[in-house]
């Protein structure tokens, strides 16, 4: 476990503090410490001899923007700083003294303050619990209309650290510099527009007082490169062969989706698998037979609207044969008998889009309550409240949590920032993503990929939530990088597929 991947509450970090200073390390050393390394990167950032605006709140991250202020003023700086409270903590209030011996301004209205290049927000941290609101409200809207580029130190002040939700108004900060460990309230969707580029500050917190707090392995992780690649089918055995290699069946599309069956399959292409079997209604074999030379294309009886109206596999190939199946992409609601088939088989299987609006209609914790092995469910928003109407969505950490343990499934629940839960409550968040993949077809390159994934390790020692979070870090990096090279417009989910393995080979 490396500390990138630790995701913390409010409670859980002062805990975890709590544990640092009983031990003996004083709290002005720590925080000493801390706003070194934050003063560290700011000028590395910062040309020397600009002039930066630090914003000063009661409590300690107040205390931290005090010792960045002091810093800053030695290393060249022109510093001002906005302290409005009429009460600080004890060690804020000493470094607010020694700051103003010093000679660097103070303000107290936004009125009086001086222009400035950069502003620096040490106006809450975790300690935030109550909505902001009066005069620091209206500060915090005036900074955010300055234009100014803005540093929040831990969170942007305003956000609540564990939802993310904003608590009255918040700061927009360009940069944030997270502290000691991730907390939560960054991962969440709502926080998003907020934090702009966050990194982590690493302040030497012992991995013993971790696992004390959160347990080991934690129960709530950020996927990492690292953690990512643990479960890459890489290096493939010398000795392997296709269907040792894993036979995947994808279930998808139909005459008006036809599209959503290539992306499908193009996803699963890139992830390697041995096998690759498509079953499609039979009008667009000819199609799937043109894109995807090398997979099997099963060519099913359709209905009058052109969806599979059932599986109809060649020979006496019984469905048992298959390593993985991934079922939805394009099928339409009309394919409802083929998604019950599968449902009521024992192969691990992976249920997307249509399927998933097909398991609402027959009953979300019903129908998976009878399957006897591996199902994975990868809902978008919509489909998230359609499968589970009843779970409350101001959380999408808890929400995924709670729909996982009510089926016993992997549940996946599609976003920025994408959240994976197991029954048993781990959860992976995909801390790094494009919105270039807001886009029609890239839900379907993600399960032909994760099929494939899957497929490869089934007969392997793994937990199926690391795979599916490797395969949600995959897509995610495929994004970026196609963005990177053609801008966030150029990254249509075709071309998605065209940047899978070049995530690979960057490795
Ligand atoms: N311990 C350490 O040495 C280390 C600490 N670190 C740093 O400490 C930060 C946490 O510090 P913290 O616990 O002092 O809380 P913080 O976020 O500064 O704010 C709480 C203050 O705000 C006040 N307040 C709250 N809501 C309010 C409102 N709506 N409107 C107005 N006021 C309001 C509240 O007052 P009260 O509720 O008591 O009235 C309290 O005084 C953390 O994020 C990190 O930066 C790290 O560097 C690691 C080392
Ligand atoms: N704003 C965003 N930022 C990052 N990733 C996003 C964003 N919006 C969507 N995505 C990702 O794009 C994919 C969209 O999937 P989905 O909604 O199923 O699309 P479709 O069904 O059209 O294929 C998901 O993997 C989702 O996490
Ligand atoms: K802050």
């Amino acid at each position: 476990m490396t500390k990138e991947q630790v995701i913390v509450t409010a409670a859980q970090m002062r805990d975890i503090e709590g544990r640092i200073f009983a031990a003996g390390m004083p709290v002005a050393a720590l925080m000493e410490k801390v706003a070194r390394l934050i003063s560290d990167r700011l000028q590395a950032i910062i040309p020397q001899g600009q002039r930066v605006g630090i914003l000063v709140g009661p409590g300690h991250n107040g205390g931290d923007a005090l010792v960045v202020a002091r810093e800053l003023h030695f290393r060249g700086y022109q510093v001002w700083i906005y302290q409005p409270f009429s009460k600080l903590k004890e060690l804020t209030s000493q470094h607010f003294q020694y700051a103003q011996s010093l000679g660097i301004p103070v303000y107290q209205e936004i009125e009086e303050l001086p222009s400035c290049d950069f502003l620096v927000d040490g106006l809450f941290g975790f300690g935030l619990e109550r909505e902001i609101t009066d005069s620091i409200a209206l500060a915090i809207n005036h900074f955010n209309e300055w234009n100014q580029p803005i540093f929040s130190i831990d969170l942007p002040s305003g956000l609540h650290t564990d939802t993310g939700a904003v608590l009255g108004t918040a700061i927009r900060a360009n940069h944030t510099f997270c502290l000691g460990l991730w907390k939560q309230g960054l991962l969440q969707e709502q926080a998003l527009e907020y934090i702009g580029k966050a990194e982590l500050i690493d302040f030497d917190i012992p991995l013993a007082d971790i696992h004390d707090v959160l347990g080991n392995p934690p129960k709530i992780n950020r996927i990492t490169k690292t953690t990512a690649l643990a479960t890459l089918p890489l290096p493939r055995s010398p000795v392997t062969h296709k269907y040792k290699s894993g036979h995947l069946l994808l279930i998808c599309g139909s005459r008006r989706y036809a599209g959503g069956a290539i992306l499908t399959g193009l996803g699963a292409r890139a992830s390697g698998v041995g096998m690759l079997s498509i079953a499609v209604p039979e009008s667009i074999k000819p199609l799937l037979v043109s894109h995807l030379p090398e997979a099997l294309i099963i060519d099913c009886p359709e209905t009058e609207t052109g969806a599979i109206s059932h599986l109809q596999l060649p020979g006496k190939t019984p469905l048992s044969s298959f390593t993985v199946i991934a079922c939805g992409p394009g099928l339409t609601k009309d394919a409802t008998p083929i998604v019950e088939q599968v449902i009521n088989s024992e192969v691990p299987l992976i249920l997307d889009a249509d399927a998933l609006n097909i398991l609402a209609q027959l009953g979300t914790i019903s129908t998976l309550q009878k399957r006897k092995t591996t199902t994975v469910l990868t809902p978008h928003t919509g489909e998230f409240h359609r499968l589970f109407p009843d779970i409350d969505f101001k959380d999408r950490v808890k929400a995924v949590q709670t729909a996982a343990s009510q089926t016993g499934a992997v549940v996946l629940l599609k976003g920025a920032r994408t959240a994976i839960s197991n029954p048993q409550g781990v959860v992976w968040i995909n801390p790094e993503s494009t919105p270039a993949l807001a886009r029609g077809g890239s839900g379907d390159v993600l399960s032909g990929l994760m099929g494939g994934l899957l497929a490869q390790v089934a007969n392997k020692q793994v937990n199926i939530e690391d795979v599916v979070a490797t395969a949600a870090w995959w897509h995610s990096q495929a994004g970026i990088l196609a963005a990177e090279e053609r801008t966030e417009l150029g990254v249509d989910a075709f071309t998605l597929t065209q940047y899978l393995m070049k995530v690979v080979i960057a490795i």
